[in-house]
């Protein structure tokens, strides 16, 4: 026994704040038969595509991240358009991506600090998501978005038709338990040194069933079991030594989710280390990409483009009555001319094909 009463806990926590438990969320923004009907169908429509069952290229298009839900909204309208037009080839489903890995430091998304000043304001941010969310689906156009928080897609993963785990978490034990039990198929980006075993690893640990640490519809602490997700495939997005798009790589994905055990399916980022950070580079490799889809070269299920209302990016700074509409804040996209030319083109190489 001993006296001794010095403090070891909470050394470096400031403070702990309760927020709403995912029932009461969900009971003030429901789900409505609209929207359950994007998400389950764009879902059911995502596995036939990695099955082999639907030939057309699964196009995960739209802001790096999310800051402006006006401005998602505006994209989002002009995407249904394009979905009318290019459907037959394309499956759109929009990037809202809620929350961002970083490499050291930076915002970390609409979720994390929705008001952009750094007050975390987190409840905030997981109601204006859900709202958010909500609105896009219900025009019919589904959402794909990166599971970074493991508490955060109970709040959320109802209306999320295509889920991510980015380069910087494909490894983390915790990323992939999530994977298991959640809804929607998801895609294990590869690692950012370009290793796309790690990725393979996860789509085979993802299959399995996990129990872990969470918190249930209440927000009470719970212990998960899963069933294991058997929809997942992998995501080339190049690493920091070389792209990975080309013919080898797919071929070398396809091959490692042979060996696995799983049905080899490939979606290749034309951003990130495949374009090598600069955003104007995504057209030549969507082209590349495009052109190994019309060649058959391996089983490639979608692409990804990270693409905005307006090119570049920005910089958030504590003046946000300077921040320019439809710019993102973080990775440089393409503008939305630029998007509607390259799926233009996309969908007419592809319907050329025999
Ligand atoms: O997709 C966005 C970024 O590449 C990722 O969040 C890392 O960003 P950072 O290197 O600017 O932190
Ligand atoms: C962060 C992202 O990508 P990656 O994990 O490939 O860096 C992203 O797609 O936003």
């Amino acid at each position: 026994m001993t006296n001794d009463t010095r403090q070891v806990a909470n050394l470096h926590v400031r403070d702990l704040t309760p927020f709403q438990s995912p029932r009461q969320l969900k009971e003030l923004l429901p789900l409505n038969d609209a929207v359950a009907k994007t998400v389950a169908e764009a879902r059911a429509t995502i596995r036939r595509i990695l099955n082999g069952a639907d030939s057309r290229l699964i196009v995960v298009i739209g802001p790096c991240s999310i800051h402006d839900p006006q401005a998602a909204l505006d994209y989002a309208q002009r995407l249904v358009k394009l979905q009318a037009d290019l459907g037959d080839q394309l499956f759109l489903v929009m990037r809202a991506y809620l929350e961002k890995p970083r490499t050291t430091v930076g915002w970390r998304g609409l979720i994390n600090d929705p008001h952009l000043d750094g007050s975390f304001d987190m409840a905030a941010g997981l109601t204006i998501a859900r709202r958010l969310l909500l609105e896009i689906n219900a025009m019919g156009m589904p959402v794909a978005t990166e599971m970074l928080d493991p508490i955060s897609p109970q709040y959320i993963d109802d209306q999320i038709s295509l889920g991510t785990i980015g380069a910087r978490t494909t490894e983390a034990q915790t990323h992939r338990a999530l994977a298991s039990g959640v809804s929607m198929p998801v895609g294990f980006k590869n690692g950012t040194d370009g290793g796309i075993q790690v990725a393979v690893n996860a789509c085979v640990s993802a299959a399995g069933q996990h129990s872990f640490l969470g918190i249930d519809d209440q927000g009470q602490g719970s212990v998960v079991r899963t069933t294991g997700n058997p929809d997942s495939f992998v995501i080339l997005r190049g690493g920091r030594a070389e792209p990975n798009y080309h013919e080898e790589y797919v071929v070398q994905a396809a091959r490692l989710m042979r060996e696995a055990h799983r049905t080899p399916a490939v979606m290749i980022d034309c951003s990130h280390a495949n374009a090598s950070g600069d955003f104007r580079r995504q057209e030549a490799v969507l082209h590349t990409v495009v052109d190994q889809v019309v060649r058959r070269v391996g089983p490639i299920v979608g692409v990804m483009v990270e693409s905005n209302l307006v090119e570049g990016k920005q910089l958030l700074t504590s003046d946000l009555s300077a921040l320019r509409y439809g710019v993102s804040l973080t990775d440089g996209c393409i503008g939305w001319e630029t998007t509607e030319r390259l799926l233009h083109e996309a969908h007419l190489a592809l319907a050329r094909r025999g």
